[in-house]
C-alpha cells in the first residue's frame, strides 16, 4: 500500500464479508476483456469520479473502458468515507450509552467497547455496499473493466500491461493518496494511514493522531470513544483550519469532554521505538515533551496520484501538489484528456468528485459547456457535533468585497435539539448585504450533514432567506433552526416606517 510502512501494517481478516467485498471489487482470477477497436471514453481510476463517469456515459450509449489498478470503489468504499462512517456510528453509540444517565436511562457503569466487533461491522457494511460498485454491475451496465496500471502511450492510446486501448476522450480519475509527514524515525517506528487503519482488529491502547483536519478529527474522536487513550496533534491553533473559528472551537470543547488529549500549535519532531512502544517528541511553541503511544495514525492531507501515468509524454500539465491542471470545463492541457475528483480538485469529497464526473461526460462526449465553478458544493466533518459548510466563509466574502450580513440561531433555542439533548452548536447563514441572497452557511449540530442539504438546495434553486422563511419545516426537527434564521431575516424588514404603518392600521 502506498504511503504505509510494512511494520505495524495490519492484515485485513479474510472473513466472509471481506471475501464478498473482494469478489465484487477485485475478483480473483480476473482476466481483462479483449479491448474494443476504439472507446468513446477511457477512464483511469474506478473511485467515485471514475465510476460515476463510466455509468453515466455507458447509460447514454457510449463505449466505455474503465481501468483500475487496485480495487473498484476507490477510497470512498474501501479506505475512506464508508469504513470511517461505519466506525463513527459504533463509537457514537458507546458515547451515548455512557451518557445514558443524562437521558434518564440506566446503563452499567462500565461498558467496555468491543473493538473487534466494531471492525467486523465495518467490514460487513463495506461488503454490503460493495455490491453497488461491483465488476458484475459495471459489466451489466455495458462498461469494459480492466485491472492494471494505466499509462498514456500517446494522446489517443493507453497501455495496460500488454494491452493497448485506443480512445477518443480520456478521463483521469486517479484520486489522491495520504501525504506522509517527514518526521525522523516515523518510518522505522511504523505508522498507520487511512489505507490500513480499517484493517485493525485490536484497539491500540494509546493512539497518537497527527493532523487535525477532517480525517484526524473524525478518527481521533471515534478511537477515543472506542476506548483508546488518544492524543491529537495539530500544527495550527485550531482544528479544521478552513472552518469558522467558533465552529472549530466547539469541536475542541467536544474533544475535551470526550477525554481526548488535545495538542494544538504542536508538531512532532521525532519518533523512536522502544520495547514495542513509540516515544514521540512534541514541540508546542517553546514547550517540549515526550509521550509514549502504541500506534500512530497520520492524517496531514492527501496528494494527487499523477505519477506513472505518462502525463509528460502527452503534454498534460500537472504538479505534485495541485495534481492535473484543468480549466473550468475540467479539460487538461491536452484537449481530449479530462480530469475529475481528488486528482485535480481543491475540494476533495466524494460528492464533488461525482458531480465533476458528470460535467466531464457532458463536456467530453456531448460538446457540453458545463463549468466546475458553477457547482455549489457542501461538505461535512462527521465528528460529534458535525460541522457542515456550504458557499462562502465571511473571510472569503470580505476578500471578494462582498458585504455580508449573518443570521445565527443557537441550537439550544430549538425544541428538538433540547428534547434530544443535542443543544451544542448553531446555524449561521450569510446573506449578501441588504438582500436575502444566501452566499454561505455553517452548521454545527448533531446532524449538521443532513441539515446543510436544505441550504444547498435553496442556494441552487435561487431561493433566498425570505423564500426559506415560507417553507414549513416539520415540528419538532433540528432543521427548524434554518427557518428561525429566516425569521430573523424577516424581522429586519420591519423598518420603523413599516412598524408605524402597521401600528396605524391596527389602531383603526
Ligand atoms: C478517511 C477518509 C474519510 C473520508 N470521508 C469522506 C466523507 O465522509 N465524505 C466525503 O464526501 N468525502 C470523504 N472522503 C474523501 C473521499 O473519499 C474522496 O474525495 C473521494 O473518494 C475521491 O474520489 P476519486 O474518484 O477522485 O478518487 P479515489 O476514490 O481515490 O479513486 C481513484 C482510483 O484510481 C485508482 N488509480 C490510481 N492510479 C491509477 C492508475 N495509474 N491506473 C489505474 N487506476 C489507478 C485508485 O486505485 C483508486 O481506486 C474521505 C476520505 C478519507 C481518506
Ligand atoms: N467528512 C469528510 O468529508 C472527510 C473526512 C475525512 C477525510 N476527508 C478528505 O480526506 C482528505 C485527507 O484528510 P486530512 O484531514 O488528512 O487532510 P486536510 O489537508 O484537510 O487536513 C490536514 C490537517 O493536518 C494538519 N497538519 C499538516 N501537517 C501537519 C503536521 N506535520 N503536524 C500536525 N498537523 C499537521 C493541517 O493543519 C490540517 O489541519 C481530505 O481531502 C479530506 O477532504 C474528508
Amino acid at each position: 500500500m502506498a504511503g504505509t510502512t510494512k511494520k505495524d501494517a495490519p492484515a485485513t481478516p479474510r472473513d466472509d464479508a471481506e471475501q464478498q467485498r473482494l469478489a465484487n471489487v477485485r475478483p480473483e482470477g480476473w482476466r481483462n476483456p479483449q479491448p474494443a477497436t476504439r472507446y468513446h471514453l477511457a477512464i483511469i481510476g474506478a473511485g467515485a469520479a471514475g465510476l460515476v463517469a463510466a455509468e453515466t456515459a455507458a447509460a447514454l450509449g457510449a463505449r466505455v473502458a474503465l481501468i483500475e489498478r487496485a480495487q473498484i470503489g476507490g477510497s470512498r468504499l474501501n479506505t475512506g468515507c464508508v469504513p470511517s462512517k461505519a466506525l463513527i456510528r459504533t463509537s457514537r453509540l458507546y458515547a451515548e450509552m455512557r451518557d445514558a444517565n443524562h437521558y434518564g436511562a440506566r446503563a452499567p457503569d462500565d461498558i467496555p467497547p468491543d473493538f473487534a466487533r466494531a471492525m467486523e461491522r465495518v467490514r460487513h457494511v463495506r461488503a454490503h455496499l460493495s455490491g453497488d460498485d461491483s465488476v458484475q454491475r459495471l459489466i451489466a451496465a455495458g462498461v469494459d473493466v480492466f485491472f492494471g496500471d494505466a499509462r498514456f502511450e500517446s494522446a489517443d492510446c493507453l497501455r495496460i500491461g500488454e494491452q493497448a486501448l485506443r480512445f477518443d476522450k480520456a478521463l483521469i480519475a486517479t484520486g489522491a493518496r495520504p501525504s506522509i509527514p517527514d518526521i525522523p524515525g516515523l518510518k522505522q517506528a511504523g505508522y498507520l494511514t487511512n489505507e490500513n487503519v480499517f484493517d485493525l482488529t485490536r484497539l491500540p491502547s494509546r493512539l497518537l493522531v497527527i493532523g487535525g483536519g477532517p480525517l484526524g478529527c473524525e478518527l481521533a474522536q471515534a478511537f477515543c470513544r472506542l476506548g483508546a487513550k488518544v492524543t491529537i496533534v495539530q500544527d495550527k491553533p485550531l482544528f479544521l483550519p478552513r472552518e469558522e473559528r467558533d465552529a472549530a472551537q466547539l469541536l475542541s470543547d467536544a474533544f475535551a469532554r470526550d477525554g481526548l488529549e488535545v495538542r494544538l500549535n504542536t508538531t512532532v519532531t521525532e519518533v523512536r521505538s522502544s520495547n514495542g512502544c513509540k516515544q514521540v517528541d512534541l514541540v508546542s511553541d517553546n514547550y517540549r515533551n515526550t509521550i509514549e503511544v502504541d500506534a500512530i495514525l497520520t492524517g496531514i492531507g492527501h496528494v494527487p496520484n499523477v505519477q506513472g501515468l505518462g502525463l509528460d509524454t502527452i503534454g498534460v500539465d500537472h504538479d505534485a501538489e495541485r495534481g492535473i491542471h484543468v480549466d473550468d470545463f475540467l479539460r487538461s492541457s491536452q484537449p481530449n484528456v479530462y480530469a475529475a475528483g481528488d486528482v485535480c480538485m481543491e475540494h476533495k469529497y466524494t460528492h464533488a468528485a461525482a458531480a465533476a464526473a458528470r460535467i466531464v461526460v457532458q463536456n467530453a462526449l456531448f460538446h457540453g459547456r458545463e463549468r466546475l465553478s458553477e457547482l455549489v458544493i457542501p461538505w461535512c466533518t462527521f465528528t460529534d457535533p458535525e460541522i457542515a459548510h456550504v458557499g462562502l466563509y465571511v473571510r472569503e466574502a470580505n476578500r471578494l468585497g462582498i458585504p455580508v450580513r449573518t443570521f445565527t440561531v443557537p441550537m439550544h433555542e430549538i425544541d428538538r435539539a433540547v428534547t434530544d439533548s443535542e443543544e451544542r452548536g448553531f446555524v449561521k447563514i450569510h446573506v449578501k448585504g441588504r438582500t436575502d441572497r444566501i452566499i454561505g452557511a455553517t452548521i454545527v449540530a448533531s446532524h449538521a450533514g443532513e441539515m446543510i442539504n436544505g441550504i444547498t438546495l435553496a442556494m441552487v434553486a435561487g431561493l433566498g432567506l425570505r423564500g426559506l422563511g415560507r417553507v414549513i419545516h416539520a415540528y419538532p426537527t433540528q432543521a427548524e433552526a434554518i427557518r428561525r434564521a429566516a425569521d430573523a431575516y424577516r424581522r429586519t424588514r420591519l423598518t420603523p416606517r413599516i412598524r408605524e404603518r402597521l401600528g396605524r392600521w391596527l389602531a383603526r
